[in-house]
């Protein structure tokens, strides 16, 4: 599996022509960009975490029935730096990095604060995020890269510190439907707070301002205070509805002290991170008209999630749907040490991931007894029960289990939906299906073939959509039979049959998130 997992990959800058077998549909134009960690060892040294890889951007070209490969390693400083040294000289999530390893503790730390390496990494593996015209390559950390989306060039790095107080931000911003992002951050001990900041990028900037960047126009909407100074909580996505902006707050959290200490101590980051199986989620719904988080406090057990599928709001209530674990184990599989020929032995999931509705009442009878439940939607068998100190706790209904990486039709985002896309996993991270999941009817329609890894599956609305379901699905495929050569799989969304795929001759990378610009959204001019 180290084939899948640890082997660095080539770049393929210049477009390959891909072989397509089958047909595409002639309103398929545009770019499906995505990214993931594409390098894992420089030189001698070699990052203990599969989400440390140096970012490798990779895209496919739908034109005129044809599909073109490329990829590209983001030209991230981190990168540079890396390769100067030809050795791992940028500290990651989960790979503290010494710049010169022959050096003691003093003359370490006196090397990290006279600023001779980045201060924090700027690579950017995680997700693409669209702010107007301009595509930025997306982490965690308070930086993004802009790239272009044609021929995957890095452009500027970008600090969102520059405009708002966070030290990390999430790579899965929502968009409203005139373009405008949404997304949150951390602001740690900033003032002596720590919070939550919700904030909003403009989809496009004043006339006068043409050349700017619509990030010079973020505006902070919000934010929550943190229930700890010392202790916030870690969060990879949120949830909107047409009203509220859901924020769980879990009980997996930073350690403030141990983070900034880590670099002395000789430990990675991500052991600054810890599950507290004995604490609350607590549940925030932001009322986006008075900025306020709702005055009930609700509350759920402890769990550990990292994607949101979707939320909507329906006859009073709020529907929040995500992935969920019972703890971070997650993240434990990932390590690269594990992710070997015995992969199955050695990563195994304490549970597979579930995805769950968590139902929050909203206008409900202020006078019930304690103990009741206040769930009126008879749709589902998510209770949310009355307590005697006037807080609410919910019990969810199980959706489906063993999905992971959701998506949905983006035109449904924050509205009632009835399709969740994803790709399944059982007790090992090995994707083994691509599935389309009816929260109606708990039905599944599947895709799979033998030795095919399917990458997240991305909705692409047909332009004549009259259903949700109406569109194409696409997922990058890599192989783990070597003489089978990777493919870009075109499902149509609503049969999950095959309706084509384009393979490349390339070491295709196992990636993690992206997004299909339609070609009306691409400015020629870059390209
Ligand atoms: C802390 C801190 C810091 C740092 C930071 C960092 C560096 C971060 C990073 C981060 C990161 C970098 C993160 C990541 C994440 C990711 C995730 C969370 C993911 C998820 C995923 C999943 C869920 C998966 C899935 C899958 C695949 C991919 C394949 C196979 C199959 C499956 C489905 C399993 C600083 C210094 C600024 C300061 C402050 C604090
Ligand atoms: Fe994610």
């Amino acid at each position: 599996m180290d084939v899948i997992f640890g082997r660095n990959k080539e770049e393929h800058p210049e477009p390959i022509k891909a072989e397509v077998k089958g047909e595409l549909p002639s309103w398929l134009q545009g770019i499906l960009l995505r990214n993931g960690p594409g390098m894992h060892t420089v030189g001698e040294t070699k990052y203990n975490h599969w989400f440390d890889g140096l970012a490798l951007v990779h895209s496919f070209t739908f034109k005129n029935g044809e599909v073109y490969y490329r990829s590209k390693y983001l030209r991230s400083d981190t990168y540079n730096c890396n390769i100067e040294a030809n050795r791992i000289v940028v500290s990651e999530f989960g790979t503290m990095a010494y710049p010169d390893p022959c050096k003691n503790l003093f003359a370490k730390a006196f090397c990290y604060l006279s600023h001779t390496i980045p201060e924090f990494t700027d690579n950017c593996l995680i997700n693409i995020m669209k702010t107007g015209e301009d595509y930025y390559a997306t982490s965690e950390t308070n930086f993004i890269r802009k790239i272009n989306p044609h021929t995957l060039e890095t452009l500027e790095k970008v600090d969102y510190n520059k405009y708002v107080a966070v030290s990390l931000a999430t790579s899965h911003p929502h968009y409203d439907s005139a373009g405008n992002v949404l997304n949150m951050g951390t602001s740690i001990v900033d003032k002596g707070k720590t919070k939550y900041v919700i904030f909003k990028i403009p989809s496009s900037v004043p006339e006068n301002e043409k050349k700017k960047s619509c990030l010079k126009h973020l505006e902070v909407l919000c934010s929550i205070p943190s229930q700890s100074l010392l202790h916030p909580s870690y969060y990879h996505s949120f949830g909107v509805t047409e009203n509220y902006i859901i924020f769980i707050e879990q009980p997996f959290k930073l350690d403030i002290l141990k983070l900034a200490t880590a670099y002395f101590r000789g430990v990675n980051w991500a052991s600054c991170l810890s599950f507290h199986k004995e604490d609350k989620t607590w549940i925030h719904l932001i009322d986006k008209k008075t900025k306020k988080d709702i005055s009930t406090k609700i509350y759920t057990d402890a769990m550990v999630l990292f994607h949101h599928v979707n939320a909507y709001e329906e006859d009073g209530h709020v529907v929040i749907d995500v992935i969920s674990y019972p703890d971070n184990s997650l993240y434990q599989m990932f390590y690269l040490k594990n992710l070997n020929e015995e992969l199955e032995k050695n990563t195994k999931l304490t549970a597979i991931p579930a995805c769950k509705r968590f139902v929050v009442p909203l206008g409900f009878d202020k006078g019930a007894e304690v103990g009741t439940n206040l769930v009126k939607l008879p749709s589902t068998t998510a209770t949310a029960l009355k307590e005697k100190d006037g807080n609410i706790y919910c019990q969810p209904e199980m959706l489906c289990e063993g999905i992971e990486l959701p998506r949905i039709n983006y035109d449904y985002n924050g509205k009632k939906y009835r399709y969740i896309y994803a790709t399944e996993v059982r007790w090992s991270p090995v994707p083994t299906k691509i599935a389309k999941v009816d929260v109606l009817t708990k039905k599944k329609l599947s895709w799979e073939e033998e030795h095919c890894w399917p990458a997240e599956p991305i909705f692409v609305p047909s332009p004549d959509l009259k259903e949700e379901d109406d569109g194409l699905i696409l997922s990058s495929i890599v192989t783990s039979d070597p003489r089978k050569a990777p493919f870009l799989l075109v499902l149509d969304a609503k049969t999950f049959t095959e309706m084509a795929r384009a393979t490349v001759n390339v070491d295709l990378h196992l990636d993690l998130h992206g997004v299909f610009i339609p070609e009306k959204d691409l400015n020629t001019e870059r390209e």
